[in-house]
């Protein structure tokens, strides 16, 4: 065992001894250790409970034999700090969150893993950390939240609340309406109902193997929840207990090129968050699979897209694809496209991928379409090139509303707050491309989301007739014509941060192009007269982030000189 380390033989008497004032009896020093990485933190709705969900972790891991050691991870709630400079924060706390289990796993030299993340760079973070402990592990996260209603019965969730305040803005509804969707669009604990970033992500570990089926769709807080949580402890403490199973539930050998291309596939299939594109792109990195953010459209052709869920849909919520058949039903249906739509591996369950879906079925298809009747024929995201973003950039194409091609004049900003105080004073209107920059994961720093201008938009009635580009990114609850990650980013001397008012911009969806129109002299002569914005910076921390983040094209990953 791996713990033998801090637990065999004479030497390990002092280790020993500081163990058994944690409580540890005489047999347990002939059980595996497993780490539980929670993440319990009291101001995020997806986690106030998860203390009670390690309780129940650790009873399981107790009564199957082996010895639970929880820890805690910090996390950051994306729909409190959205919309003003808490949002800095958010994206580099992914690598807070991947080197903090990353020390307490290996310090401590625990055989095994369990991690119960849910919110956004939460999920992200622990499996970076995992991949580079590499012993077995088993997600199972928190689980989503119930959709609301309001008081007339309309289905709601956070996406509401946010576009609410713009159609309030402008007008559109009243205070009261306002307070009704406050008071009733997060009614549970979880994370948020919708294809968010959260459940995108929940849902990918399913697809990778990382996690039993069900973990992005069983509400939480449930019966059929807990359910999951024993059932996951039981499969950890199954491997832990057998030297073989531990040398082949490696998570490396779970979460390779394989998983990483499904998790793609499931993604295109379902019209996952844009952030699906830079944290899959750090995990890949993490995990020393050659993928690329190149390599993404050729998934996204082939496959289709047939779950459509909120913020797409505003009427369907992770609940309803839970009883619609979950994500094994998606997968089992995406794998009848002709092609490598899904390539089996094997999963942390035990069973292969193929196998793990032999028996799923759609049991509503108003909810999961078919293969014969899909949203599209191509997948809900798409990558995009051109002189304004030659490394790429990111649109979700499930959430577009109008055209796939839209040609308009730039309205550029120089960063997120700049933006918002342009939308609500009128200065964007129909035919325009906001462009915002210097929120990149360098420019920002921390690669702020724009939920808030782009709610805005959609609700001052714009989201078919304004398009929106921006170095920055955007949360899962963004939809219209917004285009992120436009990499190389402005503080790195990207073509963005030579956009003036009034340049020509086009974009169009399916040809995959992001373009400005100017000439290469007219390029050239603003490139030579370039000096990017160096944003002054109070945090120590930022600062260091700022000196060691990569562009969003390669995941926004931090250099090493390993
Ligand atoms: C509702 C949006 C959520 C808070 C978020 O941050 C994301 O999806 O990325
Ligand atoms: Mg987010």
């Amino acid at each position: 065992m791996r713990s033998d380390e801090v637990k065999k033989g004479h030497q390990r008497t002092p280790h020993r001894s500081l163990l058994r004032a944690t409580g540890l009896k005489d047999e347990d020093f002939g059980k595996p250790f497993i780490g539980v990485a929670n993440s319990f933190i009291e101001i995020i709705p997806g986690h106030f409970f998860l203390n009670k969900v390690a309780e129940i972790i650790k009873d399981e891991i107790r009564a199957n034999g082996c010895v639970p050691f929880e820890f805690n991870t910090i996390g950051i709630d994306d729909g409190i700090a959205m919309g003003h400079d808490g949002m800095l924060y958010s994206l580099p706390s992914r690598e807070l969150i991947a080197s903090s289990l990353e020390s307490v796993m290996n310090a401590h030299k625990l055989d095994a893993m369990i991690a119960i993340p849910n919110c956004d760079k939460i999920v992200p973070g622990m499996i970076m950390g995992a991949l580079r402990v590499n012993v077995p592990t088993i997600f199972v996260s928190g689980g989503p939240m119930a959709k609301g209603y309001k008081k007339d019965g309309t289905p709601i969730d956070l996406s509401t609340a946010f576009e609410a305040v713009g159609r309030h803005e402008a007008g559109r509804i009243s205070d009261e309406e306002l307070l009704d969707i406050e008071c009733n669009a997060c009614p549970s604990g979880g994370s948020c109902s919708g294809m968010f970033t959260a459940n995108s992500m929940n849902t990918l570990m399913e697809a990778m193997g990382i996690a039993l089926p069900g973990n992005g769709t069983i509400l939480a807080q449930t019966k059929e929840r807990e359910a999951l949580y024993r059932e996951a402890a039981r499969r950890i403490c199954e491997i832990a207990k057998d030297e073989a199973a531990c040398e082949l539930f490696k998570f490396k050998n779970i979460l390779n090129e394989n998983a990483v291309k499904n998790a793609f596939a499931v993604d295109m299939a379902m019209g996952g968050s844009t952030n699906t594109v830079l944290h899959m792109l750090a995990i890949a990195h993490e995990a020393d699979v050659n993928f690329r953010i190149k390599d993404i459209n050729h998934i996204s052709k082939n496959v289709s897209h047939i779950a459509k869920i909120s913020p797409s849909l505003s009427t369907v919520h992770m609940e309803d694809i839970n009883r619609a058949g979950g994500v094994n039903a998606v997968m089992k249906e995406m794998a009848k496209r002709s092609g490598d739509v899904l390539i089996d591996n094997l999963t942390i369950g035990g069973e292969t991928l193929y196998e793990k879906i032999a028996d799923a079925r759609i049991i509503d298809e108003d909810i999961i379409h078919t293969i014969d009747n899909p949203y599209s024929n191509v997948g809900g995201l798409a990558i995009l090139y051109g002189n304004l973003a030659e490394q790429g950039s990111v649109i979700k194409t499930a959430g577009i509303i109008g055209d796939r091609v839209f040609t308009g004049k730039a309205v550029c900003f120089d960063g997120q707050g700049e933006a918002i105080e342009g939308i609500l004073m009128g200065k964007v209107k129909a035919g325009d491309v906001v462009v915002i920059r210097y929120e990149g994961p360098r420019g920002g720093p921390g690669m702020q989301e724009m939920l808030t201008p782009t709610s805005l938009i959609m609700g001052m009635g714009l989201g078919s007739s304004v398009a929106l580009i921006t170095d920055g990114r955007f949360s899962g609850a963004t939809r219209g014509v917004s285009v992120g990650h436009v990499s190389p980013e402005a503080a790195e001397g990207g073509m963005i941060g030579l956009l003036k008012d009034g340049d020509e911009i086009h974009i169009d969806v399916d040809q995959y192009i992001l373009d400005v129109n100017l000439s290469d002299e007219e390029i050239a002569k603003r490139k030579a007269a370039f000096v990017p914005v160096k944003k002054a910076l109070q945090s120590r921390w930022l600062g260091q982030y700022r000196a060691l983040v990569t562009n969003a094209s390669s995941g926004a990953v931090l250099k090493t000189d390993l």
